[in-house]
């Protein structure tokens, strides 16, 4: 068939102009404020072209949900997202497609596990990192601190244990210039001209401009991570894996006489590059994010303390399990990352063949966004959108509800391989800093602006400072 009959029926949008598409409505900054207005026209399922590229645009969680769970595998598939691609040359588990994916995906599940993730290893891990972090917080009593290197440490440190088989002192320069590196990449990749590279990579490869910046970051970062998997390559033992390298090692080792193989030597490059800057940057940035909501609300702030005092007490460390008793901070933990609505846009999926839906005829391989900003903020889902409020996720007698819209790590097969790992730190890191340490602001309580700072990938916040005062 031909191409223009293969899109005839796709979802509707704003009429595209020649080269650009529909670029100039979308806002580069706010990307995700832009389609969801343009749904406002067009409804809840849209086609709107990033230049010359149609990219259907999921909104609200009906059509999310319809799409990424009840079409599940036709939904699965990863777009060609130019800037991401170069960061592991579309290798690993983000960017693959297909068998490929499949096997990477369910290895680094099942390996993840296997050393300790969702159990009592990951959790001491996680104590001894946050114990680590409230005596780093403590050096500053009484003077102003910016957590953010701090908070980056410790979550990468988790990762780290996991991926590479060892921790890093807080001063390991090696280990501040890794974070640095993933740091600036994903902030350089939250700006709007990252939009405009991943729309027109072949126009400003060519020109000078600060994209560069980021394609060299993309470069020392590539290194760093070879440097990791080298030094894995030379001293790996067979039958006593240190880590999930030295596994994926001997996995291709055993494959090597298959000329078929998806676990090759790119294929464990890019998925440590994946491990590595997916655990660290998102859930450091959700624990910066939340600490700052929580000194613009010290009555929050306190509640929580006050049920950290009366569940778990001053003496014994949290545990993961207190949870289940802890339904305040529970919801507080739930409605930061609602609120703070981290990956707006989500990760560009694809379609894996043609498929109908609702009525329209979405061709295979089309780029697809659900967009989580619109299931975070649905009103038809949440009360006050716009204000946090925990209220969010407690009944009427106080107990910790779920909320079906509540879709921060996305949905469906692709669903964010790190979640069960992420809400385990968010829980003991906040635990563990509040039950030792409370955080106030140096400015005015009104003068904290929790807008983002940038927002076009990753919702970035703005740059502060705490005071930290023991309890
Ligand atoms: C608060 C923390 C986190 C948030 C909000 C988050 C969010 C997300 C989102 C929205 C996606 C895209 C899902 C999709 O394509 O539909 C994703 C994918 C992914 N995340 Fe996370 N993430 C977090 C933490 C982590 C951690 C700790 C890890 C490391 C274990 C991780 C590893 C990954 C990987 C490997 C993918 C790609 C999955 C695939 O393509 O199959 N993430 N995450």
């Amino acid at each position: 068939r031909k191409d223009s009959a293969r899109y005839a029926k796709m979802p509707p949008g704003p009429t595209p102009l020649p080269l650009i598409g529909n670029i100039l409505k979308v806002n580069g900054r706010t990307p995700h404020e832009s389609l969801v207005k343009m749904s406002k026209t067009y409804g809840p399922v849209m086609t709107v072209k990033f230049g010359s590229q149609p990219v259907v645009v999921l909104v609200g969680l009906d059509a999310v949900h319809e799409a990424l769970v009840q079409q599940a595998d036709v939904f699965a598939g990863r777009a060609n997202i130019p800037l991401f691609m170069k960061v592991t040359d579309g290798t690993g588990i983000g960017m693959t497609n297909g068998e490929c994916w499949k096997q990477l995906r369910r290895f680094s599940m099942a390996t993840l596990k296997d050393f300790g993730v969702g159990k009592r290893s990951i959790e001491d891990c996680i104590r001894e990192e946050a114990k680590y972090l409230v005596k780093e917080f403590q050096k500053y009593e009484g003077s102003p601190c910016d957590p953010m290197y701090f908070l980056s440490t410790a979550v990468c440190n988790v990762i780290c244990s996991v991926v590479c088989g060892e921790r890093f002192e807080y001063q390991d320069e090696n280990f501040i210039e890794l974070m640095s590196v993933i740091n600036t990449i994903i902030y350089q990749m939250s700006t709007p001209l990252a939009q405009l590279y991943n729309v027109f990579p072949n126009i400003l490869r060519f020109l000078p401009g600060p994209q560069h910046i980021v394609l060299q970051k993309i470069k020392e970062y590539q290194k760093m991570v070879a440097a990791i998997v080298e030094k894995h390559m030379d001293t790996v033992t067979a039958g006593s894996p240190r880590d999930f390298i030295d596994v994926y090692i001997m996995k291709m080792k055993q494959e090597s006489n298959n000329p078929g193989t998806n676990f090759t030597y790119e294929n464990l490059h890019g998925t440590v590059s994946n491990l590595l800057m997916g655990g660290t940057e998102t859930t450091s940035t959700t624990l910066r994010y939340g600490l700052l909501i929580l000194i613009k609300y010290p009555h929050i702030q306190g509640k929580i303390q006050h049920e950290i005092d009366t569940v778990i007490g001053r003496e014994r460390n949290p545990a993961y399990e207190d949870r289940k008793k802890m339904h305040y901070t529970e919801a507080v933990i739930h409605e930061i990352q609602r609120f703070i609505d981290l990956a707006p846009v989500n990760l560009m999926h694809a379609t894996t063949k043609d498929t109908i839906f609702r009525g329209y005829t979405i061709p295979s391989g089309t780029a697809v966004i659900p967009l989580l900003h619109s299931c975070l903020f649905d009103s038809k889902h949440w009360e006050t959108p716009y204000s946090f409020n925990p209220n969010h996720f407690l009944d009427e007698n106080g107990c910790f509800k779920m909320n079906p819209a509540f879709l921060p790590f996305s949905a469906g097969k692709r669903v964010c391989l790190g979640e069960g790992l992420a809400r385990m730190e968010l829980f003991l890191f906040f635990t563990i800093l509040l039950q030792n340490l409370s955080f106030r602001s140096i400015v005015k309580l009104a003068e904290i602006n929790l807008s983002p700072d940038e927002s076009s990938f990753v919702k970035l916040p703005r740059p502060y400072n705490f005071l930290v005062y023991p309890r």
